[in-house]
């Protein structure tokens, strides 16, 4: 070999080495880099839930250790200063994730560019009261914070409604901000979900994280109807069928079921007051699964537009199971529905349509 080849052999090697620690650099600079922080909505941000979740949003539970937010956070002005308050405590509680907080009573400012909407604003059920009692004033307010939302969210912000009747609240919302897609669009049904996991868990003893795939069929109301025919526990042997290890079709089929549709009212009976830490953190399991997807083979139940899947009409805000990838919800198709799954079912439909032509007859 003479020199001058030598010496080309030489160049390309250093070239080589030089671009490989180029790429090397490059990727541990974007792994070192500080991801955008994420705008986060919170409506109602005064009250109760909103005081339970404000921390966790500020700690990374709802979107990851890693994901900085930027707080927004709405209310009424007779509430601006309990607000101003609920903002004072963020920047006392030091979130390293936490890199802005807006506090607003002006729904404009507070939905600007925001990239996922939390809705607690209404007001909520006191004993004694059904769901539909509230819902006059609630459809209003979600009516005028559609509009406000379409013109000023990001455009692809995902909006998880909780306030109740929230399936309908939902739909309203869905149907006066047409230019959202409908599958961004979802309402609350995890706590549900989470209150009938842990119904199971305590009754075999078993651990609340063994337990999966419970789903939650149709309105956050006590017609809803918690399944478990599909649900399994983790065992040492395996999975196994809840329905096979629990060994109580009664149980399963009445106590169960109600025990689940009642217990929203069970706490404000006990509390005076709606459930909130349980509904903070549900929030955060149904926000967290849906952009950083559900586990695989778990399932989770939301509150999402039907596709007319399970013959349910199309259109209604109904909670169904999904999976979520790539921060899209899917829903799970092909279970098995006996008679009186179908029947639960279709009854929980039933009270949706009807609370969507009592809706329309509020907003008149
Ligand atoms: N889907 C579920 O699983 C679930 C569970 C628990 C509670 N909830 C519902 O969530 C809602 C919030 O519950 P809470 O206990 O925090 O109630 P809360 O009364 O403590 O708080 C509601 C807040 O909304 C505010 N508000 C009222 N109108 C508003 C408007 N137009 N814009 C912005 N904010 C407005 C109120 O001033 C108040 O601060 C209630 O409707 C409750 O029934 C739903
Ligand atoms: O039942 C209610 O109004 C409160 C809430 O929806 C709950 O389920 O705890």
């Amino acid at each position: 070999m003479d020199y001058a080849e030598l010496f080309e052999k030489a160049v390309v090697v250093s070239f080589s080495v030089s671009l490989f620690w180029k790429i090397i650099r490059h990727m541990w600079s974007s792994m070192d880099a500080e991801k955008e922080p994420v705008k986060v909505l919170v409506t109602g941000a005064a009250g109760q839930i909103g005081y339970a979740l404000m921390p966790m949003i500020a700690r990374g539970v709802m979107l990851g250790p890693d994901q900085p937010v930027i707080i927004h956070m709405l209310d009424i002005e007779q509430c601006a200063e309990a607000l101003d308050g609920v903002k004072m405590e963020l920047i006392d509680g030091a979130f390293p994730l936490l890199r802005g907080v807006v506090a607003t009573t002006d729904v404009v400012e507070a939905c600007r560019d925001v990239n996922i909407a939390v809705m607690l604003g209404g007001i909520p059920r006191k004993e004694g009261m059904e769901r539909k009692d509230v819902m006059s004033r609630n459809v209003l307010i979600y009516k005028a914070q559609a509009a406000a939302l379409e013109q000023h969210a990001a455009a692809d912000c995902k909006v998880l409604v909780v306030a109740n009747p929230a399936n309908t609240n939902a739909l309203i919302l869905k149907e006066f901000a047409p230019s959202i897609t409908d599958k961004n669009i979802t309402c609350l049904t995890r706590l549900d979900h989470n209150r009938a996991l842990g119904q199971i868990a305590e009754k075999l003893k078993v651990h609340v994280s063994d337990v999966k795939n419970i789903v939650v069929w149709g309105n956050h109301s006590s017609t809803q109807y918690p399944d478990a025919d599909h649900a399994s526990v983790a065992t040492s042997s395996g999975e196994r069928s809840v329905r096979d290890l629990i060994a109580d079709d009664k149980w399963l089929n009445t106590e169960f079921i109600t025990t689940i549709q009642q217990r929203g009212a069970a706490i404000i009976k006990a509390r005076k007051l709606s459930s909130a830490l349980s509904a903070a953190s549900a929030v955060c399991d149904h926000i967290r699964d849906w952009v950083l997807g559900t586990p695989k083979g778990t399932w989770v139940s939301m509150g999402v537009c039907s596709d007319g899947s399970y013959g349910i009409q199309p259109g209604l805000i109904y909670s169904f199971p999904v999976t979520c990838q790539h921060g899209e919800w899917s829903i799970v198709q092909g279970l098995q529905i006996d008679e009186f799954s179908r029947a639960k079912m279709d009854s929980t439909a039933n009270e949706l349509i009807e609370e969507k032509s009592l809706a329309y007859s509020c907003l008149g």
